[in-house]
């Protein structure tokens, strides 16, 4: 059952811009110690909900290994996601019409700043273990930044330091996509809904690679039209558009533009140097959209710090496939 935690005070944005108030919807699982320090939290990529047992199964379930009657595990639902959090489809309290495209850009920094406001709500003084993968690993390490002493234990996976100017084409690629979606400026539920779609199929190309689609997509040895890819590419196009909203993929995708550790912190060496977490980072050696050396970028300037890179065909939706190996990472390196 989705709880809701509503910060009821003016949010100052990293830009300067200012949220009137804000919602997170989150899950728990476990329970709470008195000292509120037996926390692991997790962190949802792009278009993940505050449910990781439904897009991390086995890591996060009770199948696992994880004790997690041990442990209180937190997934929030991130600023501007479509899964219940303050987001383009929410009322403006201050015009009580929905923002829209009215809504504020907001940054990573943002993000990380909304989850420790919902820890402290909670009564969280420490968190144990810190997980997220892709966009989900840029929050966990700016919060491990912003509050050094709070994170324990740091997994990132699949991400990096600063996005890409490959990451940003590619968002960009996906956003002028939308934006060639004349419904996208409506304000009804399924505005820019072909233009999300597409810029999913652009998305998929960089979460897979050619092995993952000549090993998926074969076609029959005569075939001169509607090839298999072509119909996978409308298939995971289609399959997005009907949970996600084409304004929330646009704007996180901007918060992931905006990824920048180092960003008025010196440079990102500097900003590393303030992570205090015994910190495991993990790559997938196939990750076309999170180059393996992006993680040895923070593994290298993260002080207390070890590699793992995954020897995986996925490319970087290997992070949310290769679970068992990714467990048994988790119990070489931690206590789990
Ligand atoms: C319920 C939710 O997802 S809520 C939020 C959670 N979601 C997220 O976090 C997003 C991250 N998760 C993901 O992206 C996915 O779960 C992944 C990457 C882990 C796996 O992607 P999937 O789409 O499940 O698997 P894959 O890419 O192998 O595609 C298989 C699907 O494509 C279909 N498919 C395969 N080839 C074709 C084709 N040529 N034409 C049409 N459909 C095809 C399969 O039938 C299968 O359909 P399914 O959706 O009914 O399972
Ligand atoms: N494919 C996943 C990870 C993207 O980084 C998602 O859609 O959230």
């Amino acid at each position: 059952m989705l709880k809701v935690f509503s910060y009821q005070h003016p949010f100052e944005l990293e830009n300067g811009q200012t949220l009137a108030e804000f919602e997170l919807t989150y899950n728990t699982l476990g329970q709470l110690n008195a000292e509120g320090s037996n926390v692991i939290w997790i962190c949802h990529a792009l278009t993940a909900n505050a449910h990781p047992e439904e897009w991390w199964p086995g890591l996060f379930d009770k199948k696992n290994e994880i004790d997690l009657d041990r442990y209180f595990v937190v997934c929030a639902n991130i600023l501007g996601s479509c899964y219940g959090s303050t987001s383009p489809q929410s009322i403006n309290p201050e015009t009580n019409e929905i923002y829209g495209l009215n809504f504020p850009k907001f940054s990573i920094r943002d993000i990380a700043k909304t989850l420790n406001l919902l820890s402290k709500d909670l009564g969280i003084s420490e968190i144990q273990y810190l997980m997220g993968g892709s966009m989900g690993g840029m929050q966990a390490m700016e919060w491990a930044i912003q509050k050094p002493d709070k994170i324990k234990n740091l997994v990132l996976l699949a991400t990096s330091a600063k996005h890409s100017s490959w990451g940003i084409a590619l968002n960009e690629t996906q956003r002028m996509a939308i934006e060639s979606d004349s419904t996208f400026y409506e304000k009804n539920k399924t505005a820019g809904k072909k233009g999300l779609e597409a810029a999913r199929a652009i998305a998929l190309l960089s979460y897979r690679n050619y092995n993952t689609y000549r090993s998926t997509q074969i076609d029959k040895k005569n075939t001169v039209d509607d090839f298999r890819a072509s119909s996978y590419q409308k298939y995971q196009g289609e399959k997005l558009s009907k949970r996600f909203d084409a304004k929330s993929y646009w704007y996180l995708s901007k918060a992931m533009d905006s990824h920048n550790v180092g960003r008025n912190r010196g440079n990102c060496k500097k900003a590393l140097a303030k992570v205090k977490a015994k910190t495991l980072v993990i790559g997938i050696q196939s990750d076309l959209l999170f180059p393996v050396e992006e993680q040895k970028f923070l593994a290298e300037r993260i002080g207390y710090s070890a590699l793992e890179i995954i020897d995986s065909s996925y490319g970087h939706d290997g992070f949310l496939i290769e679970v068992e190996t990714i467990k048994l990472i988790l119990r070489k390196h931690f206590k789990l």
